[in-house]
C-alpha cells in the first residue's frame, strides 16, 4: 500500500511537470504573438500592454486556495489524532522580509514589462524574440554577480554567442522595419527590447537571492505567494502609468477603431492577460517540479516555434540576418545547457562518491 502511495506521488509530480511544461510552452509563444496582434491592428497603448502582462494575477488564488485547504485538512487530521498541538495553518505564510523583496522585485518587473511592451510595439515578433534570446546571457552574468554562479567555459561561450546573435541583428537594424515606422522609432524599440532582456536577466537571480535570504523554507505555495505579491505590485505600477497616460479612457475609443472589430479587441485583451499568466505560472511550476534549467530549455526550444508562427501569421520577413542570429542563439543555448548538464552530472557523481565513502566508513570501522 505504501508502495502504491509512493508511485502515485511520483506520477502526480510527473503529471504536474508535463502540465506546467505545456502551460509554459503556450505562454512563451502565445504572449508575444497576441500582443503583436494588438499592435498590428491598431492598438497603441504601451502601458495597457504592460499592465496586461500581470493583470491576470487572481489566477494565483486558485492553486493557493487548494494548497491552503490541503494544509488545513492535514492539520485537522493530525490534531484530531492528538499527534499535533500546532496552531492552525495560515492562508499566507510569507515573512515581512520576503514580502518587501517581492514588492521591490514586482516594481522592477513593472518597469521591465513597460520596456518589453515598448519594444514589442515597434519590432516584429521574430526580431524581438531573437533579442530576448540574449536574456540567458544576462541571467548568467547577473547570477555570477548576485548569487555567485560559477561561470564555466560553456556559459562564457554561450554569453558571447548570444550577444553576437543580437549584434548581428543590430548591425542590420531596420532591415525588417514595419511600414510607416521611422528609423528612430525602430532603433528606440530595439534598445528598449535589449534593456528588457537585461533587466529580466537581472530580476531572475534577484528572485533567487531573495529566496536564499528569506530565512524560510521555500515551498511551492510560498513561491506562489511570492509571485502573487510580485504580480500585484507590477500591476499597481502599470496602473499608475495607465492613469497618467489616460489609457483607461482610451480603451473604449481604441476598441471602436480596432481593425478586427470591437468584440475581438476585448478578446485580444483578455487572451493576452491569460497567455502572459500562463508564461509566469508555467515558469515557476517547471522550476519547482524540475529546475530553472528545464524552464530555460523550454523557453529556448520554443524560440524557433515563435519565429515560424510570426512568419506564418504576420507575414514577417525572415531574412539572412535573422537566420544567422537564430543559428548563433541556438548554438549559444546548446553550449550553455551542455555545460550545465555536464556540471550537474559531475556534482551528482561527487555526491555519490562522498556518500559511499561515508557508508564504508560506518561498515568497516
Ligand atoms: N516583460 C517580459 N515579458 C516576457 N518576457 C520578457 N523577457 C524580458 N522581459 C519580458
Amino acid at each position: 500500500m505504501a508502495g502504491d502511495g509512493a508511485i502515485s506521488k511520483t506520477n502526480l509530480k510527473r503529471i504536474l511537470l508535463v502540465l506546467n511544461c505545456l502551460i509554459l510552452c503556450i505562454g512563451t509563444t502565445g504572449g508575444p504573438l497576441i500582443i503583436r496582434l494588438y499592435y498590428i491592428h491598431g492598438g497603441k497603448r504601451v502601458w495597457l500592454a504592460s499592465w496586461l502582462e500581470t493583470a491576470a494575477f487572481p489566477v494565483f488564488f486558485i492553486p493557493l486556495a487548494i494548497s491552503y485547504i490541503r494544509r488545513r485538512q492535514s492539520w485537522a487530521t493530525t490534531t484530531s489524532d492528538g499527534r499535533s498541538g500546532s496552531p492552525a495553518p495560515r492562508p499566507f505564510r510569507m515573512k515581512p522580509i520576503l514580502f518587501i523583496a517581492a514588492v521591490l522585485v514586482g516594481i522592477l518587473s513593472g518597469v521591465d514589462n513597460y520596456l518589453y511592451s515598448y519594444g514589442g510595439a515597434r519590432l516584429p515578433v521574430s526580431t524581438s524574440s531573437l533579442i530576448i534570446a540574449s536574456q540567458l546571457g544576462f541571467t548568467a552574468f547577473f547570477a555570477f554577480l548576485l548569487v555567485k554562479l560559477r561561470l564555466t567555459p560553456y556559459s562564457i561561450n554561450s554569453v558571447v554567442l548570444l550577444t553576437l546573435g543580437a549584434a548581428v541583428l543590430a548591425l542590420h537594424a531596420g532591415g525588417d522595419r514595419p511600414e510607416g515606422e521611422s528609423n528612430r522609432q525602430y532603433i528606440l524599440g530595439f534598445v528598449m527590447m535589449v534593456l528588457a532582456a537585461a533587466l529580466y536577466g537581472f530580476i531572475l537571480p534577484l528572485v533567487e537571492l531573495s529566496y536564499n535570504k528569506a530565512k524560510q523554507v521555500m515551498t511551492y505555495s510560498l513561491v506562489m505567494e511570492y509571485q502573487l505579491v510580485m504580480c500585484i505590485s507590477a500591476t499597481i505600477f502599470c496602473t499608475v502609468g495607465m492613469l497618467i497616460n489616460k489609457d483607461f479612457q482610451a480603451i473604449r475609443r481604441e476598441a471602436k477603431e480596432f481593425e478586427l472589430g470591437e468584440f475581438k479587441y476585448y478578446l485580444v485583451l483578455v487572451w493576452s492577460g491569460i497567455l502572459w499568466q500562463c508564461f509566469f505560472l508555467g515558469t515557476i511550476g517547471v522550476i519547482f517540479c524540475a529546475s530553472s534549467l528545464t524552464s530555460g530549455i523550454i523557453v529556448s526550444v520554443m524560440l524557433p516555434v515563435t519565429e515560424v508562427l510570426s512568419v506564418i501569421f504576420f507575414k514577417e520577413k525572415f531574412n539572412a540576418e535573422k537566420g544567422v542570429s537564430l543559428f548563433l542563439s541556438l548554438w549559444g543555448f546548446t553550449s550553455y545547457f551542455y555545460g550545465e548538464i555536464k556540471q550537474n552530472k559531475k556534482k551528482n557523481q561527487n555526491q555519490n562518491q562522498n556518500h559511499e565513502t561515508e557508508m564504508n566508513g560506518h561498515i568497516i570501522p
